[in-house]
């Protein structure tokens, strides 16, 4: 009898509700469908840096509980690029191979890799130098990863954004006053365009269609004229100012992050229309949390999908969703391009349809 594979699973990049739903899901089918031995592997890569890797085994008793439970139970990272990675005395060095070696080391056939794009090229660059066995997963809030439909994250984040936008309408009613709320995406406005859509938003700005200043002065005054005396604009993190810069807040240790266009916005915006306005950075509450029962859902299929791909000796693929079915395409090609919000999309159309304010 052939012996039982050993496989592992890894999170990395920013973490999001519904990773545990997957590696539920994966561990359930490889050790009770195919009786596989399944490592967990902490802190994305990091864990196969260290010596002795840093790994625990999972079973279906181990990972029953986690399916409500919000972050990652392996830990992640979205810091320490393995092929340029900071050492504490300022170098930078590429320890790829330390990573492969512990792959070897946990003796494993193969890895599944729940990442986002920026996770799923490190992967893949692992994977190809190392002759890895690699299997991805697509996770996200920013929803950004080409080839499917959803990735892991989304559909919690946008459930977390639309219900502060039915929070703040009646502050917003109460003092009359114009409200942003900011929310996350990286380069992507998908997470905007959705919760400003299901949230009631007057005005929704997203990187991928240019703004101007009087366009959202006109929709307030439209408001106004229509009886209504506040106005709700949903703006992505990465929506960038008049002189087309990206907002970056930078913290002591000098790392940059997005965010501040909400406050940006908000001054321009009382300048110009006179109307008193307030911002809310919805921030990291995005990313945590209860996962959705969409997420619950995809992420077991996606689960159990990415097992059967190693099972049929699938590698170099990521699952996908699309038309509600599960597929699968090379990691390669779901990376090869960014997905930002087509202008084209139904949802735009929509936003235009009912009035909605799109900046332009
Ligand atoms: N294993 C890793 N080690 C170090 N850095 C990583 C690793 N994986 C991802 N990163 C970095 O983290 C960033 C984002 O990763 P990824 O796109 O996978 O995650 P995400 O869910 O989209 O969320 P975020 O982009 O915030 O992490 C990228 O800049 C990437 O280079
Ligand atoms: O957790 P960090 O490092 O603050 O990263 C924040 C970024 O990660 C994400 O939450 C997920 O990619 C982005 O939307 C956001 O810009
Ligand atoms: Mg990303």
């Amino acid at each position: 009898m052939a012996k039982p594979k050993r496989i592992g699973i890894l999170t990395s990049g920013g973490d999001c509700a519904g990773l545990n739903a997957v590696i539920r899901a994966a561990v359930y089918r490889a050790q009770g469908t195919y009786g596989w031995e399944v490592m967990g592997i902490r802190q994305a890569t990091h864990g196969l840096m260290m010596r002795p890797p840093s790994a625990t085994p999972l079973t279906i008793e181990k990972v029953d509980p986690i399916l409500t439970a919000g972050g990652t139970i392996l830990g992640t990272t979205n810091k320490g690029d393995p092929f340029a990675f900071p050492m504490a005395d300022g170098s930078v060095q590429d320890r790829s191979q330390e990573i492969i070696d512990g792959y070897h080391e946990l003796g494993l056939d193969a890895l599944i890799g729940i990442g986002g794009d920026g996770s799923l090229a490190i992967l893949r660059r692992l994977a190809v130098q190392g002759n890895l066995n690699l299997v991805g997963v697509p996770k996200t809030i920013d929803n950004d990863v080409g080839s499917t439909d959803l990735s892991i994250g989304f559909d919690t984040a946008v459930n977390i954004a639309t219900e502060a936008l039915d929070r703040l309408h009646f502050t917003a009613a109460s003092h009359s006053r114009v409200m942003i709320l900011e929310v996350m995406g990286r380069d992507a406005g998908h997470i905007a365009l959705h919760a400003g859509i299901a949230g009631g938003a007057d005005v929704i700005l997203i990187p991928e269609i240019p703004y101007s200043l009087d366009s959202i002065c006109q929709k307030i005054e439209d408001l106004q004229e229509q009886g209504k005396n506040y106005c709700l604009v949903i703006v992505a993190e990465a929506v960038r100012t008049g002189a087309g810069e990206t907002m970056m807040t930078t913290n002591q240790l000098g790392q940059s992050r997005l965010g501040g266009i909400g406050h940006y916005l908000a001054d321009r915006i009382s300048e110009a229309s006179g109307a008193e306005t307030r911002v809310t950075v919805l921030g990291h509450i995005q990313r945590g949390g209860t996962p959705s029962s969409v997420e619950r859902l995809i992420g077991s299929a996606f689960g159990v999908a990415a097992v059967d791909l190693i099972a049929d000796g699938k590698f170099d693929q990521m699952v996908t969703w699309r038309n509600r079915h599960v597929e699968s395409v090379p990691i390669a090609e779901a990376i090869a391009q960014y997905k930002g919000v087509d202008t084209n999309d139904i949802l735009v159309k929509t936003a235009r349809s009912m009035g909605i304010c799109l900046g332009d």
